[in-house]
């Protein structure tokens, strides 16, 4: 089971909104990070085959992406909005679902209660879909995008807006799922990936800037993330020469958490970088780069 993404290019108009993205992504879960607009959405879609690349190719268990109705006999999708008739039940949306993805009737029921057990939803399936927390419906999405006992799950977003004990309780959910399939979610929040992810690759303005373990992500923030005591006065010229990641206000001072390539000043404390460091020191460095 894997994907495996070779030169794909998607363009709307002159836009490039993804360039040459080449990726191989196991079983496991898999995180695709990236600032808003940098093409996670975009890459997602074409592989649950919704979209078409521009060019390049990818093959999922050894299919070919052209060859949609294959590729959707085996993906669940869950798409960032992602909702139901609202004054329907639970268990009654998820039926009409599994019409909708052809499953026989013999064996509707029986999956759908299985699926309810699986996401701990069955104490909520007689509620109408409007009335779940954000959590549940993100669960409900899940369930719905295992109707058909998918090999591969794309996940977009999936912890927007949820309460940390629901997100640590999704994340255990897809960490289960994940024994035997590919998960691949997206998140801009670097933290996210930590928690989940044993891999990763993150896009920057359509292009991958990163791709391995998160391991060897982390190390990258090694010697580059400092914290500092600053007066006020001195802030705003501190914010021009480095990239602040959080400040904190004590009284008079300011302690500041920062990035720099240059070497340590006696006044700086070096820290441990955690992923969010690491990957704004990514990010800012790449954008240097750029500009
Ligand atoms: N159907 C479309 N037509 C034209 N441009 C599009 C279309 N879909 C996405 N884009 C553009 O492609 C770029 C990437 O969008 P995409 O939704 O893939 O990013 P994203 O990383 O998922 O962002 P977010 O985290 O905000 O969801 C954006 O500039 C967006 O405006």
């Amino acid at each position: 089971m894997e994907i495996i993404i070779e030169h794909l290019h998607k363009n709307y108009g002159k836009q490039k909104v993804l360039q040459d993205i080449s990726l191989h992504i196991p079983v496991g879960m898999y995180g695709l990070l990236g600032e808003n607009g940098a093409g996670k959405t975009t890459l997602m879609r074409i592989l649950a085959a919704m979209s078409e690349p521009s060019a390049g190719t990818i093959r999922i268990n050894g299919i070919d992406i052209k060859n949609k109705k294959e590729i959707r006999k085996i993906i669940g999708y869950l798409p960032q909005e992602f909702s139901v008739y609202p004054n329907m039940s639970v268990s009654s949306a998820l039926d009409y679902l599994g019409i909708l993805a052809e499953l026989p009737k013999s064996i509707r029921k029986e999956r759908i209660n299985e699926l309810l057990k699986q996401v701990n939803l069955e104490p909520e399936k007689n509620k109408r879909f409007k009335n779940l927390s954000g959590g549940m419906k993100r669960r409900f999405g899940i369930a719905q995008a295992l109707l058909n006992h998918p090999k591969i799950l794309i996940i977009d977003e999936p912890t927007a807006g949820l309460d940390p004990e629901e997100r640590l309780r999704f994340y255990n959910l897809l960490s289960e799922l994940a024994m035997d399939r590919v998960i691949l979610l997206s998140t801009h929040i670097a933290g996210d990936i930590e928690a989940a992810c044993t891999k990763a690759a993150i896009l920057c303005a359509g292009k991958v800037i990163f791709e391995g373990n998160i391991d060897s992500l982390l190390k990258l923030g090694n010697g580059k993330v400092y914290t500092t005591i600053l007066l006020q006065k001195e802030l705003e010229e501190f914010k021009q020469n480095y990239h602040i990641i959080s400040i904190y206000q004590n009284g008079a001072n300011i302690s500041c958490r920062f990035l720099s390539n240059e070497a340590p000043r006696k006044e700086w404390v070096s820290c441990n970088p955690t992923i969010e460091d690491s990957y704004m020191y990514l990010l800012s460095d790449h954008k240097m780069e750029v500009e």
